[in-house]
């Protein structure tokens, strides 16, 4: 229509390894969704996350299994996101949101970290480039403080002291993992004998 403009889609996205995804993770994801209204969030497994030894990461297919499994309640809002698992390599964030925002210049994209992701931005790959093409939109994490001296959005979301690290300690020494993520996820870390050796 002449003279009107269409509006940007606002799409976010939640980068990690997610090795494995847990509910942390879907209720950071779910929360941004609602809270800054929206249109979808992808959950974007990195090949190699940059800060990440890669010796103690299981493969990509396992990691797109489980969040598959972890989304099949909710697919309206939330997707996944492969394009870095395709490129392989380091999982530079710059280098995927300049391929996505040149694929789709009809989004404006909001790149979604916790609270200790925020202390290392400073380090993070053409983070000046970065900030110019993405909104970053921090979440609150257990002992991590709200403050940065990028542009940071916060967004806050209910403490919860669960991560991937803690999930794979407990399944190496027997311990029970039951509502720390979906049933289904655990079902199909006990069936593939996944994180039984830390
Ligand atoms: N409990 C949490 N609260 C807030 N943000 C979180 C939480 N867990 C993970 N995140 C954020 O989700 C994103 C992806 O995290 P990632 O897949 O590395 O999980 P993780 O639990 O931090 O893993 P690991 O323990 O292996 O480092 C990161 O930005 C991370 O900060
Ligand atoms: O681009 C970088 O330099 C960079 C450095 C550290 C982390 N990241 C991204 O931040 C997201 C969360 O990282 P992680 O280590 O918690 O999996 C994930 O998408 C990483 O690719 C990106």
């Amino acid at each position: 229509m002449a003279g009107k403009t269409q509006k940007k889609e606002r799409v976010g996205i939640l980068g990690g390894n997610f090795n494995p995804v847990h509910y942390a993770h879907l209720i950071v994801a779910s929360q941004v969704y609602h809270q800054l209204k929206l249109d979808k969030i992808y959950l974007m497994p990195s090949f190699e996350s940059p800060h990440v030894d890669p010796k103690k990461t299981i493969s990509a297919s396992h990691r797109i299994e489980m969040l598959k499994l972890a989304l099949v309640e909710d697919s309206s809002s939330m997707e996944i996101e492969t394009i870095e698992i395709e490129r392989q390599g380091k999982s530079y964030t710059y280098d995927t949101m300049a391929e996505l925002t040149s694929q789709h210049p009809e989004k404006d994209y909001y790149f979604i970290i916790g609270g200790d992701m925020v202390d290392y931005l400073p380090k993070w790959h053409r983070i000046d480039d970065l900030i110019k093409i993405v909104q970053l939109v921090g979440v609150n994490r257990p002992g991590y403080p709200l403050t940065s001296d990028y542009p940071v959005k916060w967004v806050e979301v209910p403490m919860m002291d669960i991560s991937s690290s803690y999930i794979r300690e407990k399944i190496s020494t027997g311990s029970t993992v039951d509502y720390l993520l979906p049933k289904n996820v655990i079902d199909y870390i006990d069936k593939k004998g996944l994180y039984q050796y830390g």
